[in-house]
């Protein structure tokens, strides 16, 4: 998918909501254990619920990859699943890879020709030759960790080196790298302030923000000091939304839930004319 296809949807459904499928056996109703594969279809039932209040689903592949093959399996039917029904749909693979180029090209292969995601999270501590492979792929998006919505960030992200705080270092030099356009970055919502800061060295660029809802953000702060003019967000909530109700009506909480933040960014948008 293409940014402004991206951005097309997002003006659609008047929406930059990215549901997380952060599904965990110990979270979901109990009926669905009894089914064959109950992560799959709590997820099915997720998308089929909310789909026309997001323009993004990013499973965390630790969810999946915890469960061993099955746990694969469920995240290959997943992702099959979106792309057959909701093409319009932008997916990301929380994933957080990232190593020697060689072996970063075979990661890109895994997420963008074998599971065919639209997107996938890369921590850019290992640099330009471990991040320029995923680059390389066309109508693929590489998401960089920036500044992460976890209290740990401050460990090193926010430290200086000559100066200047490490994450604003890796907004700058990644700008320099072979196929720059296609990059994304994750900015937590709870770090909401420093967004200003950001605009200022990636103006245009989407960011992927979670940490609104179970982490505390506020979705206000982030548009207050992030959104663009073609929007460039997309605010994740994963536990917020998937898990509203451990009962029968799980997928309708999910929905209402979805649709709370939805009418929120519409306001958000509308109050700025992006519409
Ligand atoms: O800085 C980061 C980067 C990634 N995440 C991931 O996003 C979701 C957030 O889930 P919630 O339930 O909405 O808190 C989860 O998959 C994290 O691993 C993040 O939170 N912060």
């Amino acid at each position: 998918m293409t940014t402004q296809d991206l951005v097309q949807q997002i003006r659609k459904k008047k929406s930059f909501l990215c549901i997380g499928l952060d599904t965990d056996l110990e979270k979901i109703p109990p009926h669905l254990l009894q089914t064959g594969d109950p992560i799959f279809e709590f997820n099915k039932a997720i998308i089929d619920a909310t789909n026309h209040l997001c323009v993004a689903y990013k499973p965390n592949t630790a969810f999946y990859e915890a469960y061993g093959i099955q746990g694969w399996k469920s995240l290959e039917r997943t992702i099959e699943y979106l792309n057959k029904e909701y093409p319009e749909q932008f997916t990301i693979a929380d994933a957080k890879r990232g190593d020697i180029g060689n072996t970063s090209t075979r990661y890109a292969k895994a997420f963008f020709e074998e599971l065919n995601f639209d997107s996938i999270t890369i921590a850019p501590y290992m640099g330009k030759d471990s991040i320029e492979p995923f680059l390389s792929f066309e109508n693929k998006h590489t998401i960089l960790l920036a500044l992460t919505s976890n209290t740990g960030a401050f460990d090193f992200q926010t430290k200086k080196i000559d100066g200047i705080e490490l994450y604003k270092e890796v907004l700058q030099i990644s700008k320099s790298y072979q196929g720059a356009q296609k990059l994304m970055y994750v900015v937590g919502a709870t770090k909401a302030e420093y967004l200003t800061e950001i605009r200022k060295i990636i103006p245009e660029n989407f960011l992927l923000v979670p940490g609104v809802g179970a982490q505390g953000g506020s979705l206000q702060e982030v548009c207050k000091f992030g959104i663009t003019s073609d929007i460039g967000l997309l605010i994740n909530s994963s536990r917020g939304i998937i898990y509203a109700s451990k009962g029968m009506d799980f997928a309708e909480a999910a929905k209402k839930k979805a649709s709370d933040l939805q009418g929120q960014m519409q306001k958000e948008m509308e109050s700025r004319d992006l519409l």
